[in-house]
């Protein structure tokens, strides 16, 4: 064992926190461990203690003595109050100057609070966002530290040394201060929802217009995984549809059809509403999840109108257009989490460069895909670009699948599929295109019914119509 104190602290270990403690480790890092339950911390250096240097602590002011100063201690427990109880614990043990980091799912506006209460004893606080499930936390996560560039000068090496590389470079960066590290971890999960959203409609698809097994499913996710499509998400999907029970059945089909979540989805549709950004696919996702649990309604208004009867149809075609609607729909999610973040950058005055936060999002992450190097190609070119949309490769890409993405549209919805991502995403698309929206309309109608007034296309100012009156227009 390593003489002296540890170099870093990780408390709570659970999936999480006990493989980013042992990626610590095995990077060289004497790592100091506690858990509010003991018995997680001595069966992690039992189980795993071999693979570096650990110090074990039993209570937290065991873990702050066993650290070199100023301390860094990673938080990795559960979200909300139990982040919050374990700060507070700690900021009576620690000295100015020592560094807190909370490596969960926090709240973004969390995250900014806490960074403050902390600041006024003298504390740095680090939000950092870190995605990678079980398996990213142990070999290389992606991770989103925000705070102040100070903090990062400091615990920016040690992460950037754990994280995931994809061509030699570390999938960290520092995101932007106070709370722009979690803010953009929560949109990179937002992003998952569609993305998983739209995986599981295409294999809807597949199955119930298809007529096709999970197995040859299956089968079609791989081979997607070597082109345009190919992702971890996509990998993983192929790996659920082959999995079959001890009978044979494909596990798929013995799982219940009722999503759960965790919150960020939902947090960053939220967030997506208060800064006025249309994350539609996002959204739909959310809903979709919500909706697959409400199994007592669906029930009763299955009852009620009868199961829609999907007649499979295999035809040569349609798993080359699902691929092609999975494509675009997937290019509509990525913009629309894109868009996102730049508004909370302007918004928040955070600066986040987008084409990092591609390049981050390569490696290590639940999201990590091949088209993130295209996202990364399209924002360095063009840091102001208007949608990701526009940029000339995925503008090609969306224009050539665009047939078949109505195709697959037209299929489902004449069939009873439900694909809310899918056909949001076209919806959005179109919405952005057209020349004219009926929103004109809507204008009108709160102009009638509020006097909300109304601009018009070919006199500046704003106006409104005497309807109760003589129905004549006057300036507002
Ligand atoms: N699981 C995943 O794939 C990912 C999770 N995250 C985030 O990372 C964090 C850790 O996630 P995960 O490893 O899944 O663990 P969980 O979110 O399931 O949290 C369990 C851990 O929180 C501790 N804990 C719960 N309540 C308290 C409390 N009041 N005081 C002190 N400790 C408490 C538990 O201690 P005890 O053992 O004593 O109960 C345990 O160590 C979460 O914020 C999560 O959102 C981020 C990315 C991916
Ligand atoms: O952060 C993650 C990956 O990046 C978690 O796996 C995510 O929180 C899972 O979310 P949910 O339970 O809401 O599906």
């Amino acid at each position: 064992m390593t003489e002296g104190k540890a170099r870093i602290a990780v408390t709570g270990l659970a999936t999480m926190g006990s493989n980013l403690a042992r990626n610590l480790a095995r990077h060289g890092f004497k790592v100091a461990v506690h858990n509010r339950t003991p018995a997680k911390m001595k069966a992690l250096l039992d189980e795993h203690g071999h693979e570096g240097d650990f110090v074990g602590a039993e209570t937290l002011q065991e873990l702050v003595d066993s650290l070199q100063t100023p301390r860094q201690i990673i938080i990795m427990v559960k979200a909300g109050g139990p982040t919050d109880a374990v700060i507070d614990e700690l900021s009576g043990l620690l000295e100015p100057g020592d560094m807190v980091i909370d490596g969960g799912n926090a709240h973004f506006n969390d995250t900014r609070r806490r960074e403050a209460a902390l600041k006024e004893k003298g504390l740095l606080f680090v939000g950092a966002g870190i995605s990678g499930g079980e398996e990213g936390a142990l070999n290389g996560p992606s991770i989103m530290p925000g705070g102040p560039a100070e903090s990062y000068k400091h615990v920016g090496p040690v992460f950037e040394e754990i994280a995931a590389k994809v061509d030699g470079q570390p999938c960290c960066v520092h995101v932007g201060p106070d709370g722009a590290g979690h803010f953009v971890k929560m949109v990179h999960n937002g992003i998952e929802y569609a993305d998983m959203q739209l995986i599981a409609e295409a294999y809807d698809l597949l199955s119930r217009i298809g007529g096709q097994t999970p197995a040859e499913i299956s089968e079609v996710f791989t081979r997607w995984n070597s082109g345009d499509l190919e992702s971890y998400l996509v990998e993983i999907t192929a790996e659920v549809l082959k999995h079959v029970d001890a009978d044979g059945t494909p596990l798929v089909q013995v799982i219940e059809d009722a999503a759960e979540q965790k919150g960020t989805g939902r947090w960053t549709v939220q967030e997506a509403l208060e800064l006025g950004v249309p994350v539609t696919g996002i959204a739909e996702a959310v809903f979709a999840r919500s909706l697959s649990g409400h199994t007592d309604q669906r029930k009763a208004v299955r009852e009620a109108f009868g199961a829609s009867e999907v007649v499979a149809k295999p035809d040569a075609e349609l798993v080359e257009d699902v691929r092609q609607a999975l494509y675009a729909s997937k290019v509509v999610a990525y913009a629309q989490g894109f868009d996102m973040m730049r508004e909370a950058s302007k918004n928040f005055g955070w600066n986040i460069d987008l084409g990092a936060m591609a390049t981050i999002w390569r490696g290590g992450c639940i999201i990590r895909a091949r088209f993130l190097n295209r996202i990364r190609e399209a924002y360095d070119a063009n840091p102001d670009l208007a949608s990701l949309l526009v940029d000339t490769y995925f503008r090609d890409a969306v224009q050539n699948a665009e047939a078949a993405w109505r195709r697959v549209v037209v299929r489902a919805v004449e069939s009873g599929v439900p694909t809310p991502g899918f056909v949001s995403a076209l919806a959005y698309y179109d919405g952005l295109r057209s020349e004219r929206l009926p929103a004109a309309l809507v204008q009108g109608q709160r102009d009638f019914f509020g006097a909300h007034t109304y601009r018009r296309i070919d006199r500046t100012g704003s106006f409104h119509t005497l309807w109760s009156g003589d129905r004549s227009e006057v300036e507002a």
